[in-house]
């Protein structure tokens, strides 16, 4: 379990985070999603003792992370792939991560093959690495002390289609076994599928925070119906709150769920029935962040 409590971090007169406040459990993927400079690495940093706090505390399996004894055993960190030595083999990483958490000499060349690295690419220097293989490097040291907590930021950069299909599925069994797993991304694609839970961050604000059938069902549901009086007169008998739009639909403030079950309920013929916004979580994220990105949207 992560929880994060009214977590900032100022920088001079630049309020990078303002009281960020989100938790991510056992057995789920929780997606932490925002536009370029909304402050994902500047929160996860915060989190894992790498920058510290303006206020707020964060912990990790019920303690702050500094006080985690031997903190790779319990917590997998990959924050830049980039962030190694060019000099250094992906095997002498390894190594010398295994060495310091005290890990069994095999776990290496177990590492490596979990990432799909190769034993020949694993003697190359990081140097001469794709940024895809470093960032599989970064994953194989995320998992190297077989934590029960991942924290990875970006993890998909540079990573090809089957390289994030791969890591999808590599994350989605972690979590299936029990494990927490916190991604961020400033790319709705890449971890809607895969993330059970989202928060949405924009400009060091949260400003979503959510399952995605719930984030889904605040964007609401737009409905159409054969006769839009009887439709109307429905969504009333429902209690469900909702306007009409231009061409005689109506945006209902509920799931698709919820208007499927009271249009049933009352025999009302449905033309039309999706995500008020046509393009779902993709149009969510976009408007929870117009604010924030650096290209306006003008849906
Ligand atoms: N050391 C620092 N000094 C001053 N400002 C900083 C520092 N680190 C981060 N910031 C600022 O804090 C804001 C948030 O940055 P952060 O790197 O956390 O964003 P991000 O959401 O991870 O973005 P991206 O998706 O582009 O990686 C940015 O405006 C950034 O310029």
């Amino acid at each position: 379990m992560i929880t994060v409590e009214e977590l900032s971090k100022r920088y001079g007169a630049y309020q990078s985070v303002d009281r960020v406040s989100f938790q991510a459990r056992p057995g789920s993927v929780t997606g932490f999603l925002g536009p370029n400079g909304a402050g994902k690495s500047t929160t996860m940093r915060m989190m894992t003792g790498l920058t510290p706090p303006s206020a707020g505390r964060s912990t990790i399996l019920g303690v702050p992370y500094a006080d985690l004894p031997n903190p790779g055993r319990h917590v997998g960190v990959l924050l830049d792939a980039s962030a190694q030595h060019a000099g250094r083999t992906g095997r002498e990483i390894l190594r010398l991560g295994a060495l310091l958490m005290g890990l069994r000499r095999q776990r290496v060349d177990e590492s490596l093959e979990l990432v799909g690295l190769s034993g020949d690419e694993g003697d190359r220097r990081i140097g001469d690495y794709s940024l895809g293989m470093r960032q599989r490097l970064g994953i194989a040291h995320a998992l190297l002390g077989d934590p029960q907590v991942l924290i990875l930021d970006e993890p998909a950069n540079g990573l090809d289609p089957a390289g994030i299909h791969w890591m999808r599925g590599l994350l989605k069994g972690f979590a299936d076994r029990g494990g927490t797993v916190l991604l961020s991304s400033h790319l709705l694609h890449e971890i809607e599928i895969i993330a059970d839970h989202l928060v949405v961050i924009g400009r060091g604000v949260i400003v979503a925070d959510g399952t995605k059938a719930d984030l889904l069902s605040a964007a609401g549901t737009l409905v159409r119906g054969l006769d839009p009086a009887a439709l109307a007169t429905c969504l009333d008998a429902a209690a469900l709150s909702y306007r009409s739009t231009q061409d005689g639909a109506y945006v209902v403030q509920a799931s698709r769920e919820q208007v499927a079950a009271a249009t049933a309920q009352y025999g009302v013929v449905v033309t039309e029935l999706r995500g008020a916004d046509g393009a779902g979580l993709e149009d969510m994220f976009l408007q929870l962040t117009a604010d924030d990105a650096r290209e306006k949207v003008t849906a």
